[in-house]
């Protein structure tokens, strides 16, 4: 048989072992793994220096198109993402206009979406309050799963998303566990983190370490606790995103432990930015949960590397420079989300590989394979016969320094800038299609499919 493209000699990345084998492609698929193949095909591509592994499935990203495509809109957050080692992602339900909460706001982002994906992608649908009765159809049209914040969202257009008070939270897992899906959620208590963030502004207490006074461990954990409780009453599968306590990934390991279907996500700036080099960097680097003390991430990579991390994602919050800035130096005006989905591999193979020697089979369980698993993503997160071809190629050997010029994103404002970073991705592709390469930088056309969640029985229409 003739390949579309065989990958040669390239230290393969197997679920539980590292292998030096060449990888056979034939209309998207991965058609052939073997020691040799040496088979004709119409590309051939020397992965010899490289380690070859699944692309990143990201499932928290915020693209702001339709309505907000100013901050970030498809064509620039996927060219990122590709660049980014990144194969696959899911968008978040909020941050574009309107909010994705019901079929017909799915459709207006479905639309938007067409012919301007570089990667593939499938969407989460919002639970806000009032919705519970439209979680079916956005469960029938194909979402991956629901999304909520138990924290306030920082916008506030009337079409905007909105955070569940408790009764939301609890009657929407109960119609989510009726749909077998997954609720994720943002947890953070929300009238303790708003009411200290205004009692501090209000004492002229405004630096980026007041900010992150304001949001407390506890506020965290108390509400991880509140969601995980509600979630064993009403038996709703659920996952939290972007955790950034060490207390909170010990009650949700303990909840598991007694029987609870949970998983959680945490991402590279709670890893690689402590709360201290937040005030140096500045704005970039303002998220919420925020981040961190030195000594609390060295707990949360403690717990990485038992294993207790299910998956990594970017939660790439992109925004326009302006709100970036406050000409009081207010943190508490500044947008709170990171522009990062392009170091996300790169960053976390360094330091987690390549400096903390956790075994590249774990890594790539964090980035792919744990994610198409928990939100049902099929024939990802795996390089094996019959998966697409969504493959990377890292070179382990290769520093760069984050640099302004090198960023796909519509807005260049990385708190990564600076920095340098001991290994890079090199090329990547989509079911079998180099979409980026170092060299040539974004190929081609945006070929990226959307993506219904296995358990869905209706087709996206659209
Ligand atoms: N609205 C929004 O994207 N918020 C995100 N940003 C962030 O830092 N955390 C979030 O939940
Ligand atoms: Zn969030
Ligand atoms: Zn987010």
């Amino acid at each position: 048989m003739k390949y579309d493209l065989i990958i040669k000699g390239g230290k393969v990345v197997f679920r539980d072992e590292v292998r030096r084998n060449d990888i056979a492609i034939k209309n998207g698929i991965i058609a052939a793994i073997a020691e040799t193949i040496d088979n004709e095909a119409e590309q051939t591509i020397d992965a010899s220096e490289q380690y070859v592994m699944p692309g990143m499935i990201d499932t928290h990203v915020h693209i702001c198109e339709p309505g907000r495509t100013e901050w970030e809109g498809f064509i620039t957050g996927t060219k990122a993402l590709a660049a980014g080692g990144t194969t696959c992602y899911v968008d978040m339900p909020l941050n574009a206009l309107p909010a994705t909460i019901d079929r017909e706001t799915l459709y207006l982002k479905a639309e938007a979406a067409k012919g301007k994906n570089y990667i593939d992608y499938a969407f989460y649908g919002g639970l806000v309050p009032g919705n519970l009765e439209r979680l079916k159809e956005l469960s029938d049209e194909g979402v991956v799963a629901f999304k909520c914040f138990m924290s306030t969202c920082g916008t506030d257009n009337p079409n905007d998303f909105s955070n569940v008070d408790d009764y939301t939270l609890y009657t929407g897992m109960k119609k989510i566990a009726e749909l077998g899906h997954i609720l994720s959620i943002h947890a953070e208590n929300a009238l303790i983190t708003d009411r200290l963030g205004e009692e501090m502004a209000g004492q002229g207490r405004i630096t980026a370490a007041d900010y992150v006074l304001s949001r407390p461990v506890f506020t965290e954990v108390e509400a991880v606790k509140r969601a995980l409780y509600l979630g064993k009453q009403t038996r709703c599968r659920l996952h939290f995103v972007h955790i950034s306590t060490a207390e909170a990934v010990e009650e949700i390991a303990k909840a598991r432990r007694e029987g609870q279907d949970v998983s959680l996500e945490s991402c590279p700036h709670y890893f690689t930015i402590t709360a201290a080099q937040f005030e140096e960097i500045g704005p970039a680097a303002k998220c919420s949960p925020p981040l961190r003390s030195r000594e609390e991430q060295e707990k949360l990579w403690q717990q990485l590397i038992e294993g207790k991390i299910d998956m990594l994602t970017s939660d790439h919050s992109p925004c326009p420079p302006e709100m970036k800035q406050s000409s009081s130096n207010n943190f508490f005006e500044v947008w709170g989300g990171i522009t990062g989905c392009q170091n996300n591999v790169d960053l976390m193979f360094d330091e987690a590989v390549l400096k903390r020697n956790i075994p590249i089979t774990n890594f790539v369980k964090m980035i792919s394979s744990n994610p198409a698993e928990r939100f049902n993503i099929p024939n990802k997160g795996e390089i094996a016969v019959s998966m697409d071809a969504d493959i990377i190629l890292v070179d382990a050997n290769r520093s760069y320094v984050v640099k302004e010029e090198g960023l796909f994103y519509r807005h260049k404002q990385s708190p990564y800038i600076g920095r340098t970073i001991d290994c890079r991705v090199t090329k990547t592709l989509v079911r079998g299609i180099v979409v980026y390469d170092l060299d040539q930088g974004i190929a081609g056309e945006p070929l990226g499919q959307v993506i219904r969640s296995k358990s869905q029985a209706e087709a996206m229409n659209v």
